[in-house]
C-alpha cells in the first residue's frame, strides 16, 4: 500500500477531491498548495481541519477504489507538526445505508446530487419573529418554508421546526433559554445533526447555540446556507469552467461567493477555536496548539487568497465588459430575464432559444448570465440574458455578488420581471424582486411583467383576464402557452424604446409612421454606413452579397 506525504496549508473544498486524485496518479509527491483557488469549508465542512482531512480522505479513497464513500474514522489521516498531512489510502466498504427510525423507517437517507449519492443529514430550522417587522415582508412561517426548501436544494432533510416571537433577539443565543431547551429536547428526539437559524448569527451566538446544544450538532444560519448551496453550484460549474477555459461565461459570481465566503468565515473561524487556546496550559495542551496552527495557517492563506481572488475578479469583470462592448457595438437590443429564484427564467430563455440551460425545481439553480440569440417571425432579433434568482433576506455579504452579476441587467433594452403566479407567495416575491431592482439603478429601463406557469392555477382564464387589465402577460413556459403574446408584447416594447429613443435624440416631430422602408446593397469595404443606419433606423435584416433592409427617417 502506498502513503503519500503533501505539504498543505489550506483546506480545499470538496469539490476538488476529484482534480485531487487524479493529480494524485500522476504525481505522488503533489503538493496541495499546486491546486487551484481553494475555498475554505463551509457549512458541511465544520472545522478547517476536517475539510482537509474529508477532501484528503475522499481523495486517497477514490485513487484506491475508484469511488465510493468513505469512513468517518480519521486514523488514516494525519497533519503533523509542520503541516505536512500524511494520507495512508486504505480501501474503505461502502458504508451501509442508514434506516432512520419513526414514521420515517426504512426511509432512504442517500440522494443523488451532481451525480453522487450523498448522505442527507437531519435538520431542524429555527426562526424569530420580531416585533416591527415591515408589512410587505415575509412572515415567520413562510420564511421558515423558504428556509427549508433552502435546506433541500443544500442537501439537508428538515424533521422539525420551531420559532418564536420575540421583541429583540437575545444577544448571547438569538433565542430565549426556554427556546432552547426545547431544541435540545427535539435534537435528542429527532436525532438532530444540524440546527438552521432562518436569520444572520453572530460568531459568538453560533458559538454559544452549539455549547448550548451539546454533541455533535452544527449550528448554521441562512448565510452559510446560502453560500453552501453557491458553493456546491460554483463547484460543478468550476469543473465547466476548467473544462472550456476560453468560455466566455466566466463566472463573477464564482469569484465573489468565495470572497464572501471568506468574508463571513473568517471572524468566525477565529472566534471557533478561542476555547482551545484558553486550555493551552491545561490538559488539552497539544490538542489546543496543534489545532491553532492549523487554523493560522488556513487564515493566513485565505488573507492571500483573498487578493488572488481580487485579481481574479479584476480580470474577469474586464473580460465581461470587453465582451458586452463588443456586443454593444453590433445594436441588437438586449432583454434580460430577472425575477424571484424558480419562478421559471431559465425554462422561458430554453423555450425561446431551444437551448438547454438549467432549470429545475430548487433555488439558485442558475449562477450566470447566459445570452442567447432570439428571432422572431418577423425576422427581427433580440439578445435574451438569462440571470440569477433573487431571495428575500438576501445575505449582506452577498449583495454585492448579487450587484456584480446583475451588472449585464443594467445595459438592457428592456427587463422581463418572470413571475411564478402559481406560488402562494407570488406578491411578496414581486415586491422582493422591485426591492431589489430599486437598487440596482435600473429605473429607466422599461419593463414587462410576466406571469408564468399559468398552466398550474385552478382557473387560467380568470387569471388572463385579471393580468390583461394589469398589462401583465400571461405564460406557461413549460408547455409554450402565451409564448406568441409574450414576444408580440416584447416587440411591442421593444418598438416603443426605439421611439423613445428617437424622442430623446431631438426627433421630436417623427413617429413611426415617418419610418420609410429601403432596400439597399452596401459594399463590404462600406460597413460603416451600416452603422450608421443601425442609429438612424431600425435595420430589418441584412441579407447576403451586403444588402441591407431597413427603415428610416427621410
Ligand atoms: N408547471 C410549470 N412549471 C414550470 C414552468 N416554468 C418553469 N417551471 C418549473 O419551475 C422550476 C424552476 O424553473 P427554472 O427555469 O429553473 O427557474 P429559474 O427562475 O431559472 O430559477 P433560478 O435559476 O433558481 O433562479 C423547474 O422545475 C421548471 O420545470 C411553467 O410554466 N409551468
Ligand atoms: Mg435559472
Amino acid at each position: 500500500m502506498n502513503a503519500f506525504s503533501f505539504t498543505c496549508s489550506v483546506a480545499p473544498p470538496n469539490a476538488l477531491s476529484a482534480t485531487l486524485s487524479s493529480r494524485l496518479q500522476r504525481n505522488p509527491n503533489f503538493s496541495l498548495n499546486e491546486l487551484p483557488i481553494p475555498r475554505i469549508p463551509s457549512r458541511r465542512g465544520g472545522a478547517a481541519r476536517n475539510g482537509v482531512v474529508g477532501v484528503l480522505k475522499e481523495a486517497a479513497t477514490e485513487l484506491e477504489t475508484g469511488g465510493g464513500l468513505v469512513s468517518e474514522s480519521e486514523s488514516d489521516v494525519r497533519v503533523n507538526g509542520d503541516g505536512v498531512v500524511e494520507v495512508e489510502p486504505v480501501r474503505v466498504p461502502k458504508r451501509a445505508k442508514r434506516k432512520v427510525g419513526g414514521d420515517n423507517e426504512g426511509e432512504e437517507r442517500f440522494r443523488l446530487r451532481n451525480g453522487r449519492e450523498v448522505l442527507e443529514e437531519r435538520a431542524y430550522i429555527v426562526g424569530v419573529e420580531c416585533k416591527n417587522v415591515k408589512e410587505d415582508s415575509f412572515g415567520i412561517e413562510e420564511s421558515l418554508k423558504e428556509l427549508e426548501q433552502l435546506a433541500d436544494t443544500a442537501g439537508l432533510w428538515v424533521v422539525g421546526s420551531t420559532y418564536q416571537k420575540l421583541a429583540t433577539p437575545n444577544p448571547r443565543t438569538y433565542i430565549g433559554s426556554g427556546k432552547v431547551a426545547e431544541i435540545r429536547s427535539a435534537i435528542h428526539a429527532l436525532d438532530v445533526e444540524t440546527v438552521i437559524f432562518d436569520d444572520e448569527l453572530s460568531a459568538g451566538q453560533l458559538r454559544n447555540l452549539e455549547k448550548a446544544f451539546g454533541g455533535d450538532v452544527r449550528v448554521c444560519d441562512r448565510t452559510a446556507l446560502i453560500l453552501d448551496i453557491f458553493d456546491q453550484r460554483a463547484a460543478t460549474h468550476e469543473a465547466a469552467l476548467q473544462a472550456n477555459l476560453s468560455s466566455e461565461c466566466c463566472n463573477i459570481l464564482f469569484f465573489k461567493v468565495a470572497l464572501a465566503q471568506m468574508e463571513y468565515q473568517l471572524p468566525r473561524l477565529t472566534k471557533m477555536w478561542t476555547h482551545l487556546e484558553r486550555q493551552a496550559g491545561g490538559q488539552v495542551k497539544g490538542m489546543g496548539e496543534k489545532q491553532i496552527e492549523v487554523d493560522k495557517r488556513i487564515l493566513r492563506t485565505q488573507a492571500s487568497c483573498i487578493g488572488a481572488l481580487k485579481t481574479e475578479l479584476d480580470s474577469v469583470r474586464q473580460h465581461r465588459k470587453q465582451y458586452r462592448n463588443r456586443r454593444l457595438s453590433v445594436p441588437v437590443p438586449v432583454v434580460s430575464l430577472v425575477g424571484y429564484t424558480n419562478a421559471g427564467k431559465s425554462t422561458l430563455l430554453n423555450r425561446l432559444t431551444g437551448s438547454a440551460v438549467l432549470a429545475e425545481d430548487q433555488l439558485f439553480a442558475t449562477l450566470d448570465p447566459t445570452t442567447r440569440r432570439v428571432q422572431m417571425k418577423s425576422g427581427k432579433e433580440f439578445l435574451l440574458t438569462d440571470t440569477v434568482g433573487f431571495i428575500q433576506k438576501l445575505p449582506t455579504t452577498l449583495v454585492a455578488a448579487f450587484r456584480a452579476t446583475l451588472e449585464e441587467i443594467s445595459e438592457s433594452s428592456l427587463l422581463v420581471h418572470v413571475v411564478d403566479i402559481s406560488h402562494p407567495l407570488a406578491e411578496k416575491q414581486i415586491e422582493a424582486v422591485k426591492g431589489v431592482l430599486s437598487e440596482l439603478d435600473v429605473e429607466a429601463i422599461p419593463k414587462l411583467m410576466v406571469w408564468n406557469k399559468v398552466d398550474k392555477a385552478n382557473d387560467p382564464q380568470k387569471l388572463k383576464a385579471e393580468a390583461a387589465k394589469k398589462n401583465v402577460i400571461c405564460i406557461s413556459a413549460l408547455t409554450g402557452d402565451g409564448i406568441k403574446e409574450f414576444l408580440d408584447a416584447v416587440q411591442t416594447k421593444l418598438k416603443a424604446c426605439f421611439l423613445n429613443h428617437l424622442y430623446y435624440s431631438d426627433f421630436t416631430d417623427k413617429t413611426e409612421e415617418s419610418l420609410v422602408r429601403v432596400e439597399a446593397f452596401i459594399p463590404y469595404d462600406k460597413g460603416d454606413i451600416l452603422s450608421t443606419i443601425h442609429q438612424i433606423g431600425v435595420v430589418e435584416r441584412t441579407g447576403a452579397f451586403g444588402c441591407a433592409i431597413a427603415k428610416l427617417i427621410l
